[in-house]
């Protein structure tokens, strides 16, 4: 009997667009890679073919020029320059040693991504034993990174700060053969506050525009590539780009605002022999390209995106109610929170992976276990170097498990299999949007994120939307009304508000039973409260309008962090801060009503 042959699911054929999308149809070979290097991606690595990004990229990088890349994350942006650079690397003569020193610097926002991109340069280098990779990074032991700069590094990984101190202490740290810096991630190396850093490496290091001697290192004979590479750009990256890149390639920017993927300022002019007027003319094109491309964000388009509508006070308890739900459903998941604050990413840590229940009809003590059941990982940057390595590779190499995060985790950081982002803070720039729900939906995977709004921040999605990014509303009554009451599940509810209904009311009760029976963790939820209304001040600009602490009623803030006091217990000098500015506004308030009186005269 012959097999039908039918139309494919519409989910698999749009799976299969996406590939074709996202993957080029030429091979790596055909990129002028070298064979050992080509046999190596595809029999060790399992990259068949190069996407898009890489076939665009890795001849730019290998024909010498600067080059300024924007693609969508999770789109194998780090194979496109480290590819390149070990290739030309490996055919060196005389061949590289490592009395040579560093031939390649890439240089990164996170010690997270150091340790990553580390990785995957060891990788590369595995068939050519005489390249040798290495870091450098804030948090490590100084006296052993000297010691390994000293016996030579060939591609150094470095966070900024770290790198900055060798280039001024390290009298044995040799550069002089330096021919690659890659700012991988730029904007988020100069969001960080790198800026000046970067600008004194770049001094250090010969390789500022400008400097007398910035396409030729101090050997004299070198000529300099940088490459700056992320899935967004903004304004900051245009004086970075304006001070480190000469007529760069740019890739990736959007087609309609310019003649092809890939353009120049002025095709392959050699900038020796431009004149000042040309160079300040190249400039000028450069910042208009920059200013398109800081416009709007590429996005997986794989990738699934919803928010939840929550008011305040319940926003806990559906954070458990939605994970319960999203284990229940597949026992093997991998979910990315992301949280605002260090001390609230220590809070909901506790919260998630301590919190015990009982589902039957009354609070019985014998049958409570785990709310939760998964592995739950923390990271942020007040965490000792040691345990923020141990929960990077821990949750990298989990089947299952939850990972809640500041935005340390946002940048860059690829751990496999990561199929849900939840955003229970909101991230603020919708570039920080972008690069979170980035870390799922990677290399044509399936993924999906939620972001969590309150009622009163809604017209965030109008922000979002402005840069091209749009969300549906996640389904949350049909996954409430999935969870039994009291043990049963009734056949039909009446509409409640969510603050109200039975399940939620009780996983509340549960969260402050919770954080009231331990001193430490009552003072953890306290931190977490205040560190949260802290940040939820410090949004900029435009965003300052939607998220405004006036509009938030702080006794269900405190709710959504399990504490039944009012915020006036919390935080002495908090509350002395919040009367001031109280007594500021009425203050304010006053003049403003006065100067609107008529005038007697
Ligand atoms: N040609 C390829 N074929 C298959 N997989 C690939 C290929 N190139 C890279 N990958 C894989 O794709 C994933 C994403 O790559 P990478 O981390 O470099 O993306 P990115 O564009 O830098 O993302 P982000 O913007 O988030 O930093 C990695 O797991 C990497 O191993």
């Amino acid at each position: 009997m012959s097999k039908k042959v039918g139309k494919p699911p519409p989910q698999a054929a749009a799976r299969e667009e996406g590939r074709e999308e996202l993957f080029a149809s030429c091979s790596f070979a055909d990129l002028g890679l070298h064979p050992t290097l080509c046999t190596h991606l595809q029999d060790k690595m399992g990259f068949q073919s190069p996407t898009r990004i890489q076939a665009e990229a890795i001849p730019v990088a290998m024909s010498g020029q600067h080059m300024l890349v924007k693609a969508a994350t999770g789109t194998g942006k780090t194979l496109a320059y480290l590819a390149p650079i070990v290739h030309l690397l490996q055919m060196r003569e005389p061949r590289v040693d490592r009395i040579h020193g560093t031939f390649a610097l890439v240089l990164v926002p996170t010690r997270e991504l150091c340790l990553q991109v580390y990785g995957i340069a060891q990788q590369l280098v595995h068939r050519f034993h005489w390249i040798v990779p290495g870091y450098v990074m804030g948090g490590e032991n100084r006296a052993k990174e000297k010691a390994r700069l000293r016996k030579g590094i060939s591609i150094l990984i470095a966070t900024p700060g770290r790198l900055l101190d060798h280039l001024q202490h390290t009298a044995s740290f040799v550069y002089s053969n330096l021919r690659w810096i890659v700012f991988d991630e730029a904007d988020s190396i100069l969001e960080l506050g790198f800026g000046k850093a970067v600008e004194d490496i770049l001094e250090h290091l010969g390789s500022r525009n400008g400097a007398p001697d910035q396409s030729k290192n101090k050997g004299g004979h070198i000529q300099r590539q940088n490459l700056l590479l992320s899935a967004t750009l903004n304004e900051k990256v245009n004086r970075l780009a304006k001070i480190s890149l000469k007529n760069p390639m740019m890739i990736g920017l959007d087609d309609q605002k310019k003649p092809s993927g890939k353009s120049n300022m002025l095709g392959n002019s050699h900038t020796s022999l431009l004149s000042d007027d040309d160079e300040d003319r190249i400039l000028e094109s450069q910042n208009d390209i920059l200013e398109h491309a800081v416009d709007d964000f590429k996005l997986p388009a794989q990738l699934v995106q919803r928010y939840v509508k929550v008011s305040c006070g319940s926003r806990l308890a559906v954070l458990l109610t939605i994970l319960k739900s999203l284990f229940e459903r597949q026992i093997s998941q991998k979910v990315v929170i992301f949280f605002s604050t260090c001390d609230s990413v220590d809070f909901h840590h506790t919260v998630l992976s301590q919190l015990e229940w009982s589902s039957g009809p009354q609070l019985d003590v014998d049958k409570k276990q785990k709310f939760l059941s998964c592995k739950v990982f923390r990271l942020h940057g007040n965490m000792e170097q040691d345990d923020r390595k141990k929960s990077f590779l821990g949750f990298g190499s989990e089947k299952s498990a939850i990972l809640v995060s500041t935005d340390i985790a946002a940048r860059g950081l690829d751990f496999p299999k990561v199929k849900y982002i939840v955003q229970y803070d909101s991230p603020g720039e919708a570039s920080e949007y972008v690069h979170r729900v980035g870390r799922t939906a990677r290399i044509g995977e399936k993924g999906e994120a939620l972001l969590f709004l309150q009622p009163i921040e809604l017209d965030y999605l109008k922000d979002l939307q402005s840069h091209g990014v749009s969300l549906t509303e996640y389904p949350f009554q049909k996954v409430l009304d999935s969870f039994p009451v009291n043990g049963q599940k009734p056949h039909k509810r009446k509409m409640i508000s969510l603050d109200m209904h039975p399940w939620i009311m009780s996983l509340q009760r549960s969260l402050e039973g919770f954080v009231a029976a331990e001193d430490a963790t009552k003072k953890l939820a306290r931190d977490a409260f205040c560190s949260w209304v802290r940040a939820y001040t410090a949004h900029r600009g435009e965003l300052k309008k939607i998220f405004m602490v006036k509009k938030l009623h702080l006794g269900h803030v405190a709710r959504s962090f399990g504490l039944k006091e009012q915020p006036s217990l919390v935080g002495r000098s908090h509350q002395v801060q919040l009367k001031k500015r109280k007594k500021e506004q009425k203050r304010e308030g006053s003049f403003a009503k006065r100067r609107k009186l008529p005038s007697k005269k």
